[in-house]
């Protein structure tokens, strides 16, 4: 990532406050809820959720805007013990990021016991002194009164076992909006003086391509079965707007690739008479076309890109 740390010309807002901004990031085990909890605070969607476990492959951004602050939100894969290559490159990406943000919430599902997969992730925080460390518990809506009081003092403990010294411990429900917004008030003055990081309104910098290719991945993961999801991505190969068209009546051309790690998986993809990538097609082009503000053409070619996870060239360029 570029710039993580806002200059620190303060600009005064109203009274004796000062405008902040800078950037956070939610780190957590595969499913914590960090995406659904990011998209939460910034009211839209920008990155991707889905119920299968390490779906968020790109740093997605999504911004809060205040008028006292701008709260960047950076949103990683999950970190895990590498398996492959891909493994590696993902938690190097991760840990660079935990280095440059000015605040980390770490994301702990209300609803299953602290395990190895958080004492791994909070090992790792816990190396990074500086950085106010923020507990998120989350999907509270899941459980009762007394099974997060529980929760809350295990986090608690957690922090104490691995040395790491809570600023907060916040629960949260991002699927009922519950707490969001005092997350984002407790966020926010641990962030350093500063003018705005990206002009207002803004809600993404992530480029429309990858974006594009994430809403297709997306809509491909649904409902494949288990071996599948870690061997799909998307690249967005063409856009452009189709000439001859009146102004009032727009059309994007975008043509892109979606490859598999081996032939075998093609019919998964495709479906019964292309039904599946019909479908994923529908799917992602609504959301697709929701983003650009014009309708869409889509061709999506399937394409086998031999064990992609395990080679540096073909990772270089499925852009990782
Ligand atoms: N009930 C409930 N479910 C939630 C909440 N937040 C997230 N979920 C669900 O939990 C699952 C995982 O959420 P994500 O936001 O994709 O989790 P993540 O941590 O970004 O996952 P990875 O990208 O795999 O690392 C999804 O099925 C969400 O719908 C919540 O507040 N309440």
């Amino acid at each position: 990532m570029a710039r993580m740390t806002a200059p620190s010309t303060g600009q005064e807002h109203g009274a004796q406050q000062p405008h902040r901004a800078g950037f956070a990031c939610f780190v957590g085990r595969p499913n914590a809820g960090k995406s659904t909890l990011t998209n939460a605070l910034v009211g839209t969607k920008v990155a991707i959720t889905s119920n299968r476990p390490q779906t968020t492959r790109h740093s997605v951004r999504g911004i809060v805007h205040r008028p006292e602050a701008q709260l960047v939100l950076v949103d990683t894969p999950g970190y895990h013990r590498p398996r492959t290559l891909l493994g590696e490159r993902l938690n190097d990406e991760v840990r660079a990021t935990w280095a440059e943000v000015d605040v980390i919430g770490f994301c702990i599902p209300a609803n299953e016991k602290i395990g190895p997969g958080d004492r791994y992730i909070g090992n790792e925080l816990a190396s990074l002194k500086r950085t106010p460390k923020v507990a998120v518990v989350t999907k509270t809506d899941l459980v009762d009164r007394e099974a997060l009081t529980g929760q809350l003092i295990a986090v608690d403990q957690l922090g104490k076992e691995l040395g790491i010294e809570w600023a907060e411990i916040v629960p949260v429900s991002a699927q009922k909006g519950e707490q969001v917004e005092l997350l984002a008030d407790l966020l926010i003055p641990m962030l350093p003086e500063g003018p705005e990081l990206y002009p207002g309104g803004e809600l993404t910098d992530e480029p429309e391509q990858v974006m594009i290719a994430e809403l297709i991945r997306e809509a491909a993961l649904e409902g494949v079965r288990d071996e599948l999801p870690h061997s799909i991505a998307v690249v967005v190969e063409e856009m452009e707007a189709r000439e001859d068209r009146p102004a009032d009546k727009p059309l994007t051309d975008i043509r892109a690739n979606l490859f598999i790690e081996r032939s075998s998986q093609k019919g998964i993809i495709i479906g019964p008479k292309g039904a599946r990538l019909k479908e994923i097609g529908m799917k992602s082009r609504k959301h697709i076309e929701a983003l650009l503000g014009t309708p869409v053409y889509l061709d999506i070619h399937v394409k086998v890109a031999k064990d992609w996870q395990r080679d540096p060239k073909q990772l270089r360029r499925l852009g990782f």
